[in-house]
């Protein structure tokens, strides 16, 4: 079929031109440029181009080079040329050229002057085809006229349209690296759009094998290499208009590039670098072998997660080594780079940092940093993972659906009057917690020894040097404003106490346990509503409150310490009503926090004078507050907090 646009000066093809023609204008340049192109164009003013062989290209090749290189017989003057050089590099380039139509198999089988591989254009194929594209080659270079391989998407007319004057601009232009393929004796794609188009174009523009006459990609090495070894390394300079048509075209035939890369492979690093952030639980071995550059959190070796659990079980606790090891710290991996991380001190502790900086990013909510004055070497990227929510563990269960209720509100819930909030103790007055205040929903100042809920600020982790990290804000906390909830795995009394005794106490390491206990009922009570759930092993027993730990899995405010003048407080938050053993520990500020200031609070709240004591093993505290009770905890097991 025609084409739909002849776009292409005619005068410059003519294939119905004889040999002898061409002998008589031998020293005519533009003449041999038209012949040239007759080569690698077919003509647009016929449907179709006559078929050619290869024989019949090499002669006319041969032709052509002697046209240049040998004298007239006739006349005593050489031919006339600009520069040797161009000679030179004409020679050469239409020696590969018909060399590697010799030496290389064509890239496909061309059974008839329609058949050949067919070219996905650009959507806008003005910007993409300097040389008009008769449909009739084979060359389809529409997106629509893509279908690879089949006859009738060859036959298409081709839609889009290219001005003759695009040509000449592309052409002014000049050659450039051939980066696709392009096949003889058609080639269609100039070279600087072929370049273009490997460089940044999408994929869709590249040239598509044919599905039944050739498969570019499993030839392409051959005849790349074989452009290679025959390419001239003359630079390409002063081309007369013969030259460079020779040179732009010459390339084409042979020029093969790998592939570009797919949209997967270069996506594929940043893939890579997303997976980064997966948080790693536990890794095994293997994992580390294949991405070297996923962090590596808590480790098997150092902290048997399962075998923790399964001694725990049993009743039987591993005694897990000291999390201040800085070999615990260290992610066993295999990679070079961290090896020699390894052995440079600040080489490791960068590498630390920049751990423990992906494992804050997994934080959600507003972001969580690392104090950029802290040079420590890498505590906090051991044995611990921040977690989003609680980890219900083992032997931890959620209250049944059944339990679980909302209000009544409907659609919106009005937070003065929901039933889901508490009454007043001595009357009907329902206790709300929350007020407006400098543009912010704050806990009321009445409830601020009551309940309350959320609002976020971001944090910062800083080492306070003598009690290990701490928390902090860089911005400045209001009064009663939400910080953020304590997190980590939700255990049973028993395996808490087992962690804690395997740890060596509270005394010995710091403690990350905190007790779910707000809710705890006295043995007196008889709410067997509440308590029928509780009643695990059906014994008739009230089970023994849960506790957070916050050691292995947490959120920021596992870094908060004690002071006995606190400036925060945590107010307990039940979520689900019906479920009184779980809920959440929710920190808020107890005044304004002036930014960059330790974010404290009380682990006793409940501390009477009388809990004092002279042991010498109770847990020195070093808040420093005038008012300091000397000691974190009562010489007894901690009970309602951390
Ligand atoms: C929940 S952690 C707090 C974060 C801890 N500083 C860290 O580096 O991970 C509790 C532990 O911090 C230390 N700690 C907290 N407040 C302290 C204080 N006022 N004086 C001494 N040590 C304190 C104790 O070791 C305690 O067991």
């Amino acid at each position: 079929m025609a084409p739909t646009h002849q776009f292409f000066p005619r005068e410059i093809i003519d294939l119905t031109r004889d040999d002898e023609e061409e002998e008589q204008d031998k020293d005519n340049a533009d003449q041999a440029k038209a012949l040239l192109d007759a080569f690698t164009k077919p003509k647009i003013s016929q449907p179709r181009p006559p078929k050619q062989n290869s024989s019949t290209h090499e002669r006319k090749a041969k032709a052509l080079l002697d046209a240049f290189t040998r004298p007239r017989s006739n006349e005593t003057r050489p031919l006339k040329r600009k520069s040797p050089p161009d000679e030179t590099e004409v020679k050469v380039l239409l020696d590969a050229f018909t060399n590697s139509k010799v030496s290389d198999p064509r890239p496909f089988k061309r059974k008839s002057p329609t058949d050949g591989p067919e070219v996905r254009g650009h959507s806008n194929s003005e910007t993409v085809f300097t040389r008009p594209q008769p449909a009739t080659n084979g060359f389809n270079h529409t997106v629509d006229n893509a279908s690879i391989g089949t006859s009738s998407a060859r036959d298409r007319p081709v839609s889009h349209s290219t001005t003759p004057e695009h040509a000449i601009k592309r052409e002014s232009m000049g050659p450039t690296p051939q980066p696709f393929v392009s096949l003889p004796p058609a080639p269609t794609v100039h070279p600087s759009i072929s370049n273009r188009t490997s460089l940044s174009e999408p994929s869709s523009t590249r040239p598509q094998p044919a599905s039944d006459s050739c498969n570019f990609s499993s030839r392409s090495s051959s005849v790349k290499s074989a452009f290679m070894a025959k390419k001239t390394p003359t630079p390409r300079h002063t081309r007369s208009p013969f030259v460079s048509a020779a040179i732009e075209r010459t390339p084409k035939v042979m020029v093969v590039v790998p592939p570009p890369p797919t949209s997967d492979s270069s996506g594929g690093r940043s893939l890579s670098k997303r997976k980064i952030n997966r948080l790693p639980s536990v890794s095994s071995e293997s994992d580390e072998e294949s991405d070297p550059d996923e962090p590596k959190g808590v480790k098997q070796k150092y902290y048997p997660l399962e075998m923790y659990e399964l001694r725990a079980k049993r009743g039987r606790y591993p005694q897990v080594r000291s999390t201040n090891s800085d070999l615990q710290v260290l992610p066993i991996r295999s990679s070079p780079v961290h090896k020699s991380r390894q052995r440079a001190p600040h080489g490791r502790k960068i590498y630390l940092r920049e751990l423990l900086e992906k494992k804050l990013r997994t934080i959600q909510g507003p972001p969580v940093k690392m104090a950029r004055d802290w040079d420590g070497t890498g505590i906090l990227a051991s044995n611990f993972e921040f977690t989003n929510t609680y980890k219900l563990q083992q032997g931890v269960t959620r209250a049944p659906e059944g339990f679980n209720y909302g209000c009544d509100c409907g659609y919106q819930c009005d937070p003065t009057r929901c039933t889901c909030l508490s009454k007043e103790e001595d009357s009907e007055q329902l206790m709300v917690a929350y007020e407006h205040r400098n543009g912010k929903l704050l806990l009321k100042k009445s409830f601020i020894n009551r309940k309350a809920m959320i609002y976020e600020c971001s944090l910062e982790i800083f080492h306070t040097g003598d009690r290990g990290f701490g928390l902090r804000s860089p911005e400045f906390i209001h009064r009663g404003q939400f910080i953020d909830t304590y997190l980590g795995e939700v255990i049973t009394s028993a395996e808490a106490d087992l962690r804690e005794d395997a740890t060596g106490g509270p005394h010995s390491s710091p403690s990350y346990l905190f007790s779910l206990d707000w809710f705890t009922l006295s043995e007196e009570d008889d709410d067997e509503e509440i308590h029928e759930y509780e009643d695990e092993d059906n014994t008739g027993s009230k089970a023994k409150p849960y506790v957070v730990d916050g050691q292995r899995f947490g959120g920021p405010s596992r870094f908060m310490n004690h002071s006995c003048n606190p400036n925060c407080k945590m107010i307990p938050v039940s979520t689900h009503h019906g479920d009184q053993r779980i809920y959440d520990l929710a920190f808020f500020a107890g005044r304004d926090i002036p930014a960059g200031t330790e974010l404290t609070f009380d682990y006793n709240p409940g501390w009477s004078p009388d809990m004092s004591s002279d042991d010498p093993n109770a847990v020195k505290c070093l808040c420093g507050e005038a008012q300091c009770r000397g000691q974190l905890w009562p010489n007894q097991r901690k009970s309602a907090n951390v």
